[in-house]
């Protein structure tokens, strides 16, 4: 997959313990059309986190939607996703992009350092995700990164530009200059997941991208 093609809603799991409203709550969004999936769970232990990889990787083919695993590199290669995302402490970006080999996806968090976002590309990201771009109340303790921040990296670096942190329908038109936006709390914690995947949708404006193609 080139990183051109990536844009979109990115959808992130829940720590949802439940695996069969897991899949119930990831159907919703998937069917109501979301770019790339996530599956990110702090508090599963291994085994459970390994289940509801596998599910999630039957599920999201039926949609043709990549996966990409949170934190977890051998995860991610044992349950053939699509890819991995890595923060700071997650482990080496080189070394991953070697194990994973050309095509999958390879994304590295940046928060609210565009120095980082140029080491990430240079070892081989296929996107970077700046945040929190406002305040996240799945993570309260989120370094805020400037809405600045993404226009400076989008014309800086050749991969997409992922916006994570506190998005909401409320806030999603200042985004204007991400390729991704990356959203958990305003998908899953909504009384009706479907509609909020198509709201969030609806209320984004993306500017065109020079990644784009014409
Ligand atoms: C798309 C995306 N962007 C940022 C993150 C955060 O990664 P990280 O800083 O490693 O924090 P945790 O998610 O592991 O708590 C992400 N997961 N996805
Ligand atoms: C997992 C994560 N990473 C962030 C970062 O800034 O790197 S903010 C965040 C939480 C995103 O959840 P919500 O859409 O509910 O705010
Ligand atoms: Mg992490």
């Amino acid at each position: 997959m080139q990183p051109a093609s990536l844009s979109g809603l990115y959808a992130i799991t829940p720590d949802q313990p439940d695996t069969a409203r897991l899949l119930q709550q990831v159907e919703s969004v998937l069917a109501a059309g979301v770019a790339v999936l996530q599956y990110r769970n702090k508090l599963a232990e291994p085994a459970l986190q390994r289940q509801q990889a596998a599910a999630l990787r039957q599920l999201t083919r039926r949609y043709a939607v990549p996966l990409i695993i949170n934190d977890d590199l051998e995860l991610a290669l044992a349950v053939d996703a699509d890819g991995v995302h890595l923060g700071a402490d997650d482990g080496d970006l080189a070394a991953a992009r070697h194990r994973l080999g050309p095509q999958r996806l390879l994304g590295a968090s940046c928060y609210n350092q565009l120095a980082l976002a140029d080491s990430a590309v240079a070892a081989g990201a296929s996107y970077v995700a700046f945040g929190a771009v406002f305040p996240s109340s799945t993570k309260p303790a989120a370094v805020r990164a400037p809405l600045s921040l993404l226009a400076e990296a989008r014309a800086r670096l050749a991969v997409p530009v992922c916006a994570i942190g506190g998005i909401s329908t409320a806030n999603v038109h200042e985004l204007t200059a991400a390729d991704l936006i990356a959203v958990i709390g305003a998908l899953f914690d909504a009384p009706d997941i479907a509609t909020a995947t198509h709201q969030l949708k609806a209320a984004w404006r993306p500017s065109a991208s020079s990644l784009t193609p014409a």
